[in-house]
């Protein structure tokens, strides 16, 4: 949706009046207006311009959508002055919640409420009748006529006077007891309420004789009650919903749970301020008023064991501090927060970014709340295990920079390049697998950060900010599976991490990012000082605390930061280290990867807005690209000629690209002969056919592509008179099979004169 704005005349200024606007209004007409283009636009997905401002010149003559906005204040005004505990949605629907749980619960537990009344009232019924029993029978003077036949007896039988007078007089107590009016008219009432249900029942039924009998059982509960206190035993009739397992949460339950924990006292209490609200479908969250003395960071810290307390996961409830220390808001779900997978918003609004301000949306944390990671000033860490979510991760941050025009994305895959190159389209430079091309790249950005150095010292000032951005774009360098340059790149390994650390120690503040994407972290995929300067530290499921360690801080599994506690199958479930969520625990957004290429519109998305600003690979000059080409002849500019992550001559498109061009691009830099398993292996990336086939043998792939690759090269050599064959070398470890350089270039003029 465009706003369409007067030209600016000289010295005046074009004010975004979203800005100005109540967020609710904002994020309403936002979402208007992203409809609006969803639905007016081919492909049904928003522009990369939508929530831009242009001027009239710029849209003129162009049909623009309106969107229109009710203005809603009248009709919430009254809600305005009534409390939120009577208007707010949130507060009715936890206490829905509530009540619906205490009907369920109770509704459950009825038989057992019926058990227990029912021997109360035996109970109170068997006491009454005994102590009516008691008085009619004056049986008081049992224990005094036992006295006294005691006494008797001890005196050998003489006298047993006093034992005859206690008798009578009992008969005559006895007597005038039951003489009483209250006895005789106790018993009258008994007898004709006995008589009177009898007749209900044999006159209209059982159904009506029931009514009739509740005052009995009202009388007899409420003798048992005087019982049990007359006892003073516990006696509880009905249990506490609240108290139960997966009861909504209720001021009692977390009182009761910071007693247990010990961080209240038994006579302390932790007060609700506000009404407790529900969040999410599954959550609530309540702020309290801790009793002095008891600190937030001092309930913070007994997190786990409150969640214990609270029975829930850790990972379900979180505690953070409201403003001041002694309060604390309670946030708590009733299932995994985790468990569900969330789509990153880019899929819907592929729409411009700010990896510098805001940050790039990489996930959202147990609260549902998206966590940005900004890539400014920093140098950034990536590890885990095999198939634990790191490419899912990288997808969504390569996303997000290909959205920004100010961002060169360099990436240099160790492995796997294929599943990067979608993102070419995007990427300054994209290659894979080329230990010797990612050292020369990091000459280069070595001298590129020498050069915005000298420019900073001209300008007399200590950092890049934003505002240089046009002149020195935010550089990031994205080694994935770096430990195959790291570890396992024979005597460049040492070169390649000894650039790394380098780098890592001083130009971060030259808008100069190195993001490393390491499998198994440890001391040797992780260069130690690279550690130490990375400020941005993200862990998906590790398999040990060593390994989590290598990524978080120092110790960081003793202060709960777990990563190789994740389970195995929550794919993504990551502990990010970074600006703005310290130590969190959060899911990564999802884009499709496996049923089709989810990332593809984003991509194009980042793509047009790159063209339209000038900044697509190879619309701009670019340095670092040029440093590259000038060693090796060869560009990885938006992942070389084919796109695909194989650098080529620049000359050749990827339409054009022959085998005889992929065979010059196997020789590394300087190299005047190449093994055919390198050729192989570069015939491999350039097109799927000249793959391994799943459980193919080594020896049958090498006889298949030897015998495609002779036909393929028979054919672009036919009527030139060259042939091309492999030869064969003696080396360290054995005689080899492979190309000479000067034979291949001879057959490739052969080839380009043929074709002039
Ligand atoms: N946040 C997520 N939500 C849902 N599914 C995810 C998420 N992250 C990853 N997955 C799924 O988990 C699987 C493995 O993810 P991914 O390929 O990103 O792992 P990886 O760590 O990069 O593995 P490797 O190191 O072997 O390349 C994929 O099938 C992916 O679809």
């Amino acid at each position: 949706m465009t706003h369409p704005t007067e030209t600016p005349t000289r010295n005046s200024q074009v004010v975004n009046l979203l800005d100005r606007m109540p967020p609710a209004q904002r994020d309403a007409l936002e979402k208007a207006a992203r409809a609006q283009v969803q639905d007016s636009s081919p492909a049904g997905i928003a522009d990369a311009s939508t929530g831009t401002v242009k001027l009239s010149a710029e849209v003129d003559g162009q049909d623009l959508p309106v969107v229109e906005q009710i203005d809603e204040t009248t009709r919430r005004r009254l809600r305005l002055h009534l409390p939120a505990a009577l208007v707010s949605r949130e507060v009715w629907q936890h206490r829905r919640a509530v009540v619906t749980h205490a009907a369920g619960y109770h509704a459950s537990r009825s038989h057992l409420y019926a058990g227990r009344l029912i021997k109360l009232s035996a109970m109170g019924l068997r006491s009454e009748l005994a102590s009516a029993a008691s008085y009619l029978l004056v049986s008081e003077y049992g224990e005094m006529i036992a006295e006294a036949r005691v006494e008797a007896k001890r005196k050998g039988h003489a006298d047993h006077s006093d034992v005859a007078q206690l008798r009578a007089e009992r008969r005559t107590v006895g007597r005038a007891r039951r003489r009483e009016n209250l006895t005789v008219l106790s018993a009258t009432g008994v007898t004709s309420y006995v008589a009177a249900v009898v007749a209900i029942a044999e006159v209209w039924g059982m159904a009506l004789a029931t009514p009739a009998l509740l005052p009995v059982v009202g009388v007899m509960y409420a003798c048992g009650l005087r019982e049990v206190r007359r006892r003073s035993e516990p006696y509880v009739i009905f249990d506490q919903a609240a108290a139960d397992e997966d009861a909504p949460l209720t001021d009692s339950t977390i009182n009761a749970a910071l007693r247990k924990i010990k961080v209240l006292g038994e006579e302390e209490i932790a007060e609700l301020i506000g009404p407790i609200r529900a969040v999410t479908i599954n959550a609530c969250e309540a702020t309290l008023k801790l009793p002095s003395g008891v600190t937030a960071p001092r309930v913070i810290a007994a997190r786990e064991a409150l969640a214990e307390a609270l029975n829930v996961e850790p990972s379900w409830l979180d505690v953070r501090q409201a403003g001041h220390p002694n309060r604390i808001t309670l946030w708590i779900a009733t299932s995994d927060p985790f468990a569900e997978t969330r789509v990153s918003p880019l899929v819907e609004a592929p729409e411009r970014q700010d990896v510098w301000g805001r940050g790039i949306p990489i996930g959202f944390n147990r609260r549902g709340e998206t966590i940005y990671l900004k890539l400014k000033h920093v140098m950034a860490l990536l590890g885990g295990m095999s198939r634990t979510g790191k490419g899912m991760l990288l997808r969504s941050i390569i996303c997000g920079l290909g959205l920004d025009p100010r961002v060169n994305i360099r990436l240099a895959a160790g492995a796997k390049p294929g599943e990067h190159i979608g993102y070419s389209r995007v990427c300054a430079t994209f290659f894979g697998r080329r230990p010797g091309r990612l050292d020369l790249l990091l000459d280069a950005l070595l001298m590129e950060a020498n050069r915005r150095e000298e420019f900073l010292e001209d300008e007399g000032r200590a950092k890049l900010g934003e505002r240089d951005l046009a002149q020195f774009p935010l550089e990031i360098l994205i080694i994935d599976e770096g430990q195959e340059y790291t570890q396992n790149s024979g005597p460049l390994s040492a070169d390649i991490v000894a650039k790394i650390e380098r780098l890592a120690g001083f130009a971060a503040a030259l808008n100069i990012v190195v993001f490393l994407v390491t499998q198994d972290p440890d001391k040797n995929t992780v260069p130690r000082k690279f550690k130490s300067n990375s400020a941005v530290r993200i862990a998906t499921k590790t398999g040990s605390p060593t390994q989590t360690n290598a990524i978080l801080k120092e110790g960081a599994t003793g202060n709960g930061l777990r990563a190789h506690e994740i389970p195995f199958e929550r794919k993504g479930q990551t502990i990010v280290d970074i600006d703005g969520a310290e130590g969190e625990l959060m899911r990564s957004y999802f884009i499709e990867d496996e049923e089709h290429d989810g990332a593809e519109p984003i991509i194009t998305a980042g793509r047009e807005l790159r063209e339209q600003c000038g900044r697509a690979p190879g619309q701009f000059a670019d340095p670092i690209e040029d440093y590259l080409l000038l060693a090796t002849g060869l560009s990885s500019s938006g992942g070389g000629p084919g796109g695909r992550g194989k650098p080529g001559r620049p000359e050749v498109t990827a339409e054009e690209a022959t085998v005889l061009d992929v065979i010059l691009g196997a020789f590394p830099s300087g190299a005047d002969r190449v093994p055919l398993e390198a050729v192989r292996t570069e015939l491999a990336d350039w097109d799927q056919q000249w793959a391994p086939r799943p459980e193919e043998e080594a020896a049958a792939y090498a006889g298949r592509i030897g015998k495609a690759l002779g036909d393929a090269l028979d054919k672009e050599l036919e009527g030139t008179g060259v042939t091309l064959e492999p030869t064969r070398w003696r080396e360290d470890s054995g005689r080899v099979r492979g190309y000479l350089k000067s034979d291949v270039e001879e057959a490739y003029e052969a080839a380009r004169k043929i074709q002039k």
